[in-house]
C-alpha cells in the first residue's frame, strides 16, 4: 500500500521529540522550526501535556460530548482566563478547517445572510466552506462550485471595506496572514474592518487557528490591534501536538445555536479536553505569550544582524514567533541547505522561509537557524546566478 504524499516529502525519518528538537532515525538532531507546521509550539512532548494525555487515557479516551466528564469542567477552568473577550462559550473540534466551517455556518445561522467576504492571499483550510474562503486559485478552483457568494478584498486595504455590506454575514480574516508569506494586518486596516462589520451588522471572524495560542507575544493575535472579534477560530497549539481546534463564541451567538446545528463524532473528545487543559496551564504557569514576544524580538534582531547584507533579503517580518524571511526567491533550496544543516523550516507564500519556533527556544538555537538561513540564502543566490 502507498501513502498519498499530500504535502511534499522532506527525505527525513523522524523517530523522536523532545521541546524543540526532533531526532531522525540516524540518531541526528534537528532544530524544529516547522514544529508540524506550527502545531508542537509548546515544544515536543510537553511534559505537562504528556501527564494529561497518559492520565486521561487510563480513565476513559473516548466519550461523546452528550456525556459530561470531570476532565470537561477542568477544561473550562483552565481555559478561562485565556478565553478570547467576550468569548464564554465553546465548540472542539479535531482541525483548523473544521473550526472554520463552523464559524461560517454559525455566522450565516445568526445573520440570515448568505455572503461571506474573505481576503486576498487568505488561507483558511482546505474542506469545501473553508476552501471557498481560502485565495489560492491553485488550491480552490479545481473543486468549484463551492460555496458562494465570497467575494475577497485586497488584505490591508481600508477603501474596499465599503464592500462589506448589509448582504453581508461574516468577514473571515487572519491577523497575520501565515501561510500566505507572515503577512501581518496593520492596526488601522484591523480597527476600520471593526468598524465597517459593526456598522452594517456583519460578524467579524478571526482566524487565529496559526497566531493564536500565545505564538505572536499574545494570547490571541487580535489583541494586538485594539479590536475584538465576534467568533474567533483557535487551532495547532491549543492542543500542545494533539489534534483538536476550538470556535471560541461570545453568548448571544452561543444563544442561537440549536441541537442538530453541527456536530463532530470526535470533537471534544476526552483526550482533546486533557491536551488542552495541559496546554492552556502551561501557557499560564510559563508565561508563554510574553516569551514568544521577547524571543521572537531577539530572534528577528540576530536575523537582521546576521542576514541583513544579502542582496536577496527583501524583509525579516512577523510577530512573536512567527517570523517570516522574505527572499525574492522560491525558498525550497535554503529550505533543503538548512536540513542539511540540521534546522527545520517551512515555506510560506512563494518566496517566503517561515519559521513558527517552540516558545523554549534558546538564544543558541536562533544563532545557529540564523547561520543555516543564511547559507542557503547564499545558496540560493548562487544557484539563481548560475543556472
Ligand atoms: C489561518 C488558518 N486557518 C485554517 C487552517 C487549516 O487548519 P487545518 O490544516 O488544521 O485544517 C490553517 C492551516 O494552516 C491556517 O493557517
Amino acid at each position: 500500500m502507498k501513502f498519498i504524499q499530500l504535502y511534499g516529502d522532506r527525505g527525513l525519518t523522524i523517530v523522536k521529540g523532545e521541546g524543540q528538537y526532533v531526532w531522525d532515525i540516524n540518531g541526528r538532531k534537528y532544530l524544529d522550526l516547522h514544529t508540524g507546521i506550527g502545531v508542537a509550539f509548546l515544544g515536543h512532548r510537553n511534559k505537562r501535556v504528556v501527564e494529561y494525555l497518559t492520565r486521561q487515557m487510563e480513565n476513559i479516551m473516548t466519550l461523546s460530548t452528550s456525556f459530561s466528564t470531570p476532565i470537561k469542567e477542568e477544561m473550562l477552568k483552565e481555559l478561562d482566563p485565556l478565553k478570547p473577550d467576550k468569548m464564554d462559550n465553546l465548540i472542539l473540534f479535531n482541525s483548523g478547517t473544521e473550526a472554520v466551517e463552523a464559524a461560517l455556518k454559525t455566522a450565516r445561522k445568526v445573520t440570515g445572510r448568505k455572503k461571506i467576504i474573505a481576503f486576498k492571499n487568505s488561507f483558511h483550510g482546505r474542506t469545501a466552506g473553508s476552501l471557498s474562503v481560502t485565495w489560492n486559485k491553485r488550491y480552490r478552483e479545481p473543486f468549484e462550485p463551492l460555496m458562494s457568494p465570497v467575494e475577497f478584498l485586497t488584505y490591508n486595504n481600508i477603501d474596499e471595506l465599503k464592500n462589506i455590506d448589509d448582504q453581508t454575514a461574516a468577514v473571515i480574516v487572519e491577523p497575520i496572514q501565515g501561510e500566505s508569506g507572515v503577512i501581518p494586518a496593520n492596526e488601522e486596516f484591523m480597527k476600520a474592518l471593526r468598524e465597517q462589520t459593526q456598522k452594517v451588522g456583519a460578524l467579524l471572524i478571526a482566524d487565529e487557528v496559526q497566531t493564536g495560542f500565545g505564538r505572536t507575544g499574545k494570547v490571541w493575535a487580535y489583541q494586538h490591534y485594539g479590536i475584538v472579534p465576534d467568533l474567533l477560530t483557535a487551532g495547532k497549539a491549543i492542543g500542545g501536538g494533539f489534534p483538536v481546534s476550538a470556535l471560541f463564541l461570545p453568548d448571544w451567538i452561543a444563544e442561537k445555536l440549536e441541537e442538530g446545528d453541527h456536530g463532530s463524532t470526535y470533537g471534544g473528545n476526552p483526550l482533546a479536553m486533557a491536551a488542552v487543559t495541559a496546554a492552556s496551564k502551561v501557557l499560564k504557569e510559563d508565561n508563554v505569550p510574553e516569551q514568544a514576544h521577547i524571543k521572537g524580538e531577539l530572534f528577528r534582531k540576530i536575523l537582521q544582524e546576521k542576514l541583513s547584507d544579502l542582496k536577496s533579503l527583501r524583509e525579516i517580518r512577523g510577530k512573536g514567533l512567527m517570523i517570516g524571511i522574505d527572499i525574492r526567491f522560491p525558498p525550497a533550496i535554503a529550505l533543503k541547505v538548512m536540513q542539511d544543516e540540521s534546522v527545520l523550516a517551512l515555506k510560506a507564500g512563494t518566496t517566503v522561509i517561515r519559521f513558527l519556533a517552540p516558545y523554549m527556544i534558546t538564544q543558541k538555537d536562533m544563532e545557529e537557524a540564523s547561520d543555516a538561513a543564511r547559507k542557503g540564502i547564499i545558496e540560493t543566490e548562487n544557484k539563481r546566478v548560475t543556472h
